[in-house]
């Protein structure tokens, strides 16, 4: 029997996704990478130099510069196509023409009869999501967006550097928007099976007032850095690496991607980041934390703000 080739088709080559494309040969994740921009010139100096890395990769990857036809065979496809955030504007600025640009990506790829998964990470990226799930008529597990799997990644950073304790061993969540209206579910935030609140406790060093601005410093970190070098791509690209795995591996790993609600969390007919398992099937299933009082407050604001800007998705439909 032939073995299964697993391809991913990336669409949009610019800073987040070409440095997705290097991320994923550098792990070896796939067999197979099909480059897709507008900007075709890019993608194909992108194939090439890519190329010119794989002796030096863990193992093989064909990678090409190619077009829609080449998802008709694809796993995944990962969307990283559309405007970025200038300095001073907002994730949600972005909405109305990357929906546009989504149309005549989606419509493209379904009509060369893709049948497998969506990876979004294009802002404003819980709305792009929904966008993609109703431009394709995909079931809504086969959707995904990279949510707050980000912002996830630098609230276990800072904290991993806050405590001196290895970031891999911080279980803490970011959810909601990705965006302004993001939160960290502080109740359910543990360092080895310690709730944090235990280890501000035991040593007087640590302060309440240093984590609330450590949050702030994950909520607005894309602005600090949009500021600096104009585009954030490092920490995402590895964070969608982390999705591809989990996906093509079929890992049923926990992590914090946009996902459809239907009732979890109380909300409904929205992608929003929270802790999901993620296996080859897409979403398997929300993770549903038991949240408290305030934050399931700040979660609900989350959804109506998403919702709010949402309208501009729902007449470009029509
Ligand atoms: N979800 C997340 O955590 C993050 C999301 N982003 C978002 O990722 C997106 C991409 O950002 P960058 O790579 O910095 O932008 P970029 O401008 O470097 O690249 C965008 C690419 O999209 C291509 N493109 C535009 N329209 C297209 C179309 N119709 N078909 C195919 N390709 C098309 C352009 O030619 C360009 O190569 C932005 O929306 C940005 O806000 C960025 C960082 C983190
Ligand atoms: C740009 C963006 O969404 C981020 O770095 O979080």
């Amino acid at each position: 029997m032939k073995n299964h080739v697993n391809r991913v088709a990336l669409i949009g080559t610019g800073a987040v996704g070409s440095s997705y494309a290097f991320a994923l040969l550098n792990q070896g994740v796939t067999e197979e990478l099909v480059l897709i921009d507008l900007n075709k010139e890019k993608s194909e100096g992108d194939a090439m130099d890519l190329n010119h890395g794989m002796p030096f990769a863990p193992s093989p990857t064909k990678i090409w510069f190619g077009d829609y036809s080449d998802c008709k065979d694809a796993d995944l496809v990962v969307i990283c196509a559309g405007a970025n955030q200038k300095p001073g504007e907002t994730r949600l600025d972005l909405v109305e023409k990357n929906t546009r640009i989504f149309k005549g990506i989606v419509e493209q790829v379904m009509a060369n009869s893709f049948d497998g998964i969506f990876l979004v990470a294009t802002n404003p990226v819980d709305i792009l999501t929904y966008a993609v799930w109703k431009f394709s008529g995909l079931p809504k597990e086969r959707v995904i967006g990279s949510g707050t799997i980000l912002d996830t990644a630098r609230f276990r950073y800072l904290l991993g550097d806050y405590f001196n304790v290895d970031t891999r061993n911080i279980h803490a969540y970011i959810i909601g928007e990705h965006g302004d209206t993001e939160l960290p579910v502080w109740s359910r935030a543990d360092i080895a099976g310690i709730p944090i609140s235990q280890w501000i406790k035991k040593n007087s060093e640590y302060k309440q007032e240093d984590l609330e601005e450590l949050f702030l410093n994950v909520r607005d970190a894309a602005y600090h850095i949009i500021e600096r070098k104009g585009a954030t791509f490092y920490g995402i690209a590895m964070g969608l690496v982390r999705v591809t795995k989990a996906i093509l591996q079929n890992e049923n790993s926990v992590l914090t991607v946009s996902a459809y609600l239907d009732g979890e969390y109380d909300q409904n007919d929205v992608y929003i980041g929270v802790p999901a398992v993620v296996n080859r099937n897409g979403i398997r299933e929300v993770v549903h934390l038991d949240l408290d009082e305030t934050e399931k407050v700040k979660f609900a604001h989350s959804v109506k703000v998403l919702k709010k800007t949402m309208e501009p998705v729902m007449k470009i439909e029509k």
